[in-house]
């Protein structure tokens, strides 16, 4: 049986609410993302295994994979039942594009069962659909780097839903995710309906030049202009102790940090090994909640879903 493997994302990546999405892995080798294998049945089953396993619904119709399971066989008039194996390796609403991860693997893997009749795109778009109707509203920030791999410009222009743009692989990636949960929903229902014109015209300089210092390779710019005045003004407060975090973190050594996706995750760049770990350790003595909290060191990831075997 086929094992597809799909990598945690950072969505926003801070500057990009909703239009700037990367994948991410962690450097030890850790396996950040949901795996899913299909095989044949008479009836539909889904066996969950994995360190977030508890995390997920009671209910296997509540769980993504068998969302996933319906909207193919509807988009393609089949009606097939197939056993979906999970294994859970990401926490749900944690900011690290846990539904991305259980949408893009489930896609992936039964459309291969099925003899790959839908292309990339239309599957892209698909996804899209999915997440929208879970998170509430359609945002590809997390579907197309999980599934494409790299740092994903999301245009929505015509068929073309996102394009990849450089990025600083030399970049390291410090996650702390604390252990505890805020659901991507609700984050997005705090925020403004309207904004104003100044933040508009300072959120288009901060995006574009940003964009801007990727292609240029001028990365202290970036990081400069890695500004959220769209989201992070909002869920500041939704977020253990988030301005004494960065604060605390540029002090050893983070060149910038961050909200990830819609949290309550936090990512902190840096591009020295020695004080990735410095801050490594820092998240660990001071941002995690409990036991379930983890930090990891990561890279961006060119890769999107993959087969592990
Ligand atoms: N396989 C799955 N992976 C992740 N979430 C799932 C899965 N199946 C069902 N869910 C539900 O989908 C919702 C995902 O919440 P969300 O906040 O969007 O997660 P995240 O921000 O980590 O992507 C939760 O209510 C969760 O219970
Ligand atoms: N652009 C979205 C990203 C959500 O990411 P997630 O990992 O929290 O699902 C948002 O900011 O709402």
């Amino acid at each position: 049986m086929v094992k597809f493997y799909a990598p945690a994302s950072i969505g926003n990546v801070g500057v990009g609410f909703d239009v700037l999405g990367i994948a991410i892995y962690p450097i030890d080798g850790t396996l950040l993302g949901d795996c899913v294998t299909i095989k044949s049945s008479k009836n539909f089953n889904l066996i969950y295994k994995g360190k977030f396993v508890n995390y997920l619904p009671k209910n296997p119709k509540k769980n993504i994979l068998y969302q996933c399971w319906k909207y193919l066989c509807k988009f393609l008039g089949y009606n097939i039942p197939i056993t979906i194996k999970l294994e859970k390796n990401i926490p749900i609403s944690s900011g690290l594009g846990s539904s991305a991860c259980s949408i893009v693997s489930g896609f992936v893997a039964i459309n291969n069962f099925f003899g790959s009749p839908i292309n990339k795109n239309i599957l892209l778009n698909l996804m899209g659909k999915l997440e929208g109707y879970i998170s509430g509203s359609i945002h590809y920030d997390n579907i197309a780097p999980c599934y494409l791999g790299g740092c994903q410009l999301i245009l929505k222009e015509g068929k073309i839903i996102s394009q990849n743009i450089p990025n600083f692989n030399h970049w390291l990636w410090v996650m702390a995710y604390p252990g505890t949960k805020l659901s991507t929903s609700k984050s997005r229902s705090i925020l403004p309906l309207y904004y104003s014109k100044n933040d508009c015209v300072n959120h288009s300089k901060y995006l574009s030049g940003f964009i801007h210092s990727c292609y240029t390779k001028q990365s202290k710019l970036a990081i400069k202009l890695m500004k959220d005045i769209i989201a992070e003004p909002y869920r500041n407060p939704l977020l253990p102790f988030f301005s004494k975090v960065r604060k605390n973190i540029k002090k050893i050594g983070a060149l910038t940090c961050g909200i990830s996706g819609s949290g309550p995750t936090i990512f902190a760049v840096c591009d020295n090994i020695k004080k990735a770990y410095n801050i490594s350790n820092w998240f660990k003595k001071n941002y995690l909640q409990n036991k379930e909290g983890f930090v990891h060191i990561c890279r961006l990831s060119k890769k999107g879903v993959f087969k592990l075997n």
